[in-house]
């Protein structure tokens, strides 16, 4: 998209909670009390009148004098502050040093700060020197702070006001801050356009005002057409976290200056409906489904992402169809699932969890009987993909001999055995455990017929979903000692959060370890996803790439150099791509990349073109017929 770079408007850009993340002076405080024993009390007496000013609830001037009589600072604090405050310039500020350095004439700080710590910190990032406005402090002989510069209009009530009008500056004049004051410079009439700055903190009296919130400085940019670090600003693009998902996703967005939520638990499909509205990327765990209905509501929703193994909780089709696409973590949580189960596998065996029950009451049993070893049992997996196999391999190296009974045809690890039929693999194994995925279809596979297949005194594992098995039928066959021991980690029916109760007929039953699907939370492995997964949507998002995707086709892009990247989804239906090369080729488009992936719903075309394009070519591919979604990424 052609971007302004010549001619932008005079930009007044305030310091503290704006270009920095922090208050200057606030800081100094900190820095200068430390050690201390008064240094909370007074950082918060100056917390407050910094706050105060900002909201317009008091004299600038008199809480400027105040909060230099409060502090207690010198030079060597400043040289200090200043290598803080490089730590502490605002994302968005950092991400555009380019527009900031192009077009330093049309920039300047305005700011209620000091100029002894705003100058070294904001021309690093190309604002010129002469062109921040702040105030001075007044030193004595040791280099101690005694006052400040009182001719210095900035120090006065409405300064920032008396400072632009002596700018004089010509054309447009847009102010962004956090502050009342910043907001000022437009009641005034000095500043054409005021922008409430929200990406620190929002301040409801001075957002109240503003012509516009600018959740980043590239949604200023974004906002005036000026060239900028990100073709739509990522501060716009809301990102909702449910289930308590790693940290470390947490950051990841964050980092890149996306609007994230996060939320504990999992939310049920009214709320979903209603929170999804203005979503563009989900991250969910097991527990929250995205149906037809929630998708329905989803009218910006760009990228789903599955901070788990298990996909089934998602209308994948349905998701393709809207040009969604889905990601999950497919082996970051296998070995965990993997080590429960041989756990469980061997505590139950040997018949433990019963003895350390009975224990738990006084009870002391010392006998062998009922208690055996895994060593030469046959364990039967259900489902031989990523976990069963790793199963395999583990039960392998503890002398068990392993069976197998996969629907799709899957290599033997090791000498494991292939099973052709379910019924075969039940009729032999002296462990049953099943890890197939959740799939409908699977829904009740094991219930009374399958345990009655099954050896006297099976062992029975289920870590893989909770509709697989007939929890009454699974009930049954342990008090009647067809199953002498079972590990359930999944149910039909699992709490939202841990604030509620979990009802089974499963509770109280002997030999039987009941857990709350946790075959995958080892600290591992949601670190692991926590990175894994938006590592995924991120490189959907900046880049275009679906690889790893489970319901899009998958396409691994090369990283943009030097063009404009369009990516566009459509219906696969005949015809649309020839279509979309005439529009390329009526507009003279230069292409210089084009990539193209097809699946039974959607087609994916990735073309990469010059720069110089007219927003009716954008237009007339958007309005191309079996167009779903199309974005461009530069
Ligand atoms: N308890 C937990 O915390 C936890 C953690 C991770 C995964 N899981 C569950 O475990 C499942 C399996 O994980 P994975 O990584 O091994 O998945 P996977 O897709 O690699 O393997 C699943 C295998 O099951 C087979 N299968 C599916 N339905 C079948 C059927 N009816 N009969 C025979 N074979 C069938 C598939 O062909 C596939 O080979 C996940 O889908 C997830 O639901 C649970
Ligand atoms: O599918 C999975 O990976 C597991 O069921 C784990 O799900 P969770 O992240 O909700 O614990």
């Amino acid at each position: 998209m052609p971007t302004l770079t010549l001619n932008p408007p005079y930009i007044i850009i305030d310091f503290d909670s704006t270009f920095t993340k922090v208050e200057g002076l606030d800081e100094l405080a900190a820095i200068a009390l430390a050690g201390s024993s008064q240094r909370d009390q007074i950082v918060e007496e100056i917390r407050d009148l910094t706050n105060k000013g900002m909201n317009g609830e008091m004299s600038f001037a008199e809480g400027l004098r105040k909060r230099i009589d409060l502090l207690k600072a010198n030079k060597s604090h400043i040289d200090d502050l200043v290598t803080f405050l490089r730590t502490k310039v605002s994302d968005s500020f950092l991400r555009n040093k380019q527009f900031l350095t192009e077009n330093a004439d049309h920039i300047f700080i305005v700011s209620s700060g000091f100029k002894e710590f705003i100058v070294p910190v904001a021309t690093e990032l190309g604002v010129r020197a002469d062109h921040v406005y702040a105030n001075e402090f007044r030193f004595d002989a040791e280099g101690n702070i005694v006052g400040i510069d009182e001719e210095n209009v900035l120090s006065t009530d409405g300064g920032k006001i008396k400072l632009l009008a002596q700018l004089k500056l010509e054309g447009e004049v847009y102010a962004i801050g956090d502050g009342y004051t910043d907001y000022q410079l437009k009641e005034s009439g000095l500043a054409s356009r005021f922008y409430a700055f929200t990406e620190n903190v929002e301040r409801p009296k001075v957002m109240a005002v503003a012509d516009h919130i600018a959740t980043s400085f590239d949604d200023f940019l974004y906002d005036n057409k000026l060239s900028r670090s990100q073709s739509y600003p990522k501060s716009r693009i809301k990102v909702l976290l449910l289930e308590n998902v790693h940290p470390a996703a947490l950051r990841a967005f964050e980092e890149q200056g996306f609007n994230v939520e996060f939320v504990k638990g999992a939310l049920d499909e009214d709320e979903l409906c209603e929170r999804i509205k203005d979503v563009s990327i989900i991250g969910i765990r097991s527990k929250t489904n995205i149906t037809k209905r929630v998708l329905e509501n989803a009218n910006r929703l760009m990228a789903i992402g599955a901070f788990c193994i298990g996909t089934n909780q998602i209308d994948l089709d349905e998701a393709a169809k809207r040009g969604i696409a889905v990601f999950n973590a497919p082996y970051s949580n296998t070995r965990s699932v993997v080590e429960l189960a041989v756990g469980e596998m061997i505590l139950l065996i040997r018949n433990t969890v019963t003895k350390s029950n009975q224990m738990h009451q006084g009870v002391w049993d010392k006998s062998a009987v009922g208690s055996f070893e895994v060593r030469g049992k046959k364990i039967g997996m259900v489902g031989y993909g990523s976990i069963g196999t790793q199963l395999s391999v583990v039960a392998e190296a503890l002398g068990m001999q392993v069976y197998f009974y996969d629907e799709v045809e899957k290599l033997s690890i090791g000498n494991a055995r292939k099973m052709n039929t379910l019924e075969e693999l039940l009729a032999v194994a002296d462990v049953v455990s099943l890890h197939v995925d959740g799939r409908k279809e699977n829904t009740r596979m094991i219930g009374k017929r399958e345990f009655d297949m099954m050896k006297d005194g099976v062992i029975f594992l289920n870590l893989s979903r909770g509709h697989v098995v007939d929890i009454p039928a699974l009930a049954e066959a342990v008090r009647s000692g067809k199953v002498a021991g079972a590990g359930v980690d999944v149910f039909p029916y699992e709490p939202k959060t841990n604030a509620e109760s979990f009802e089974s007929e499963l509770r109280g039953l002997p030999n039987v370890i009941l857990t709350p699907h946790i075959g995958g939370s080892t600290e591992e492995a949601q670190e692991n996803i926590g990175h894994f997964v938006p590592g995924k949507l991120l490189e959907f998002m900046n880049n275009g790439s679906s690889y790893g995707s489970v319901n899009f086709p998958e396409v691994q892009l090369p990283k943009l150099k030097d063009s404009h990247r369009l990516l566009h989804i459509h219906a696969n239906v005949p015809g649309v791509l020839a279509k979309l090369n005439h529009i390329f080729g009526k507009n003279n488009i230069n292409i210089t990349g084009q990539y193209l992936k097809t699946n039974e719903h959607i087609g994916y075309v990735i073309v990469d073109i010059d720069k110089n394009y007219t927003e009716e070519f954008i237009q007339e591919v958007k309005e191309l017929e079996g167009t779903i979604r199309f974005r461009m990424l530069y």
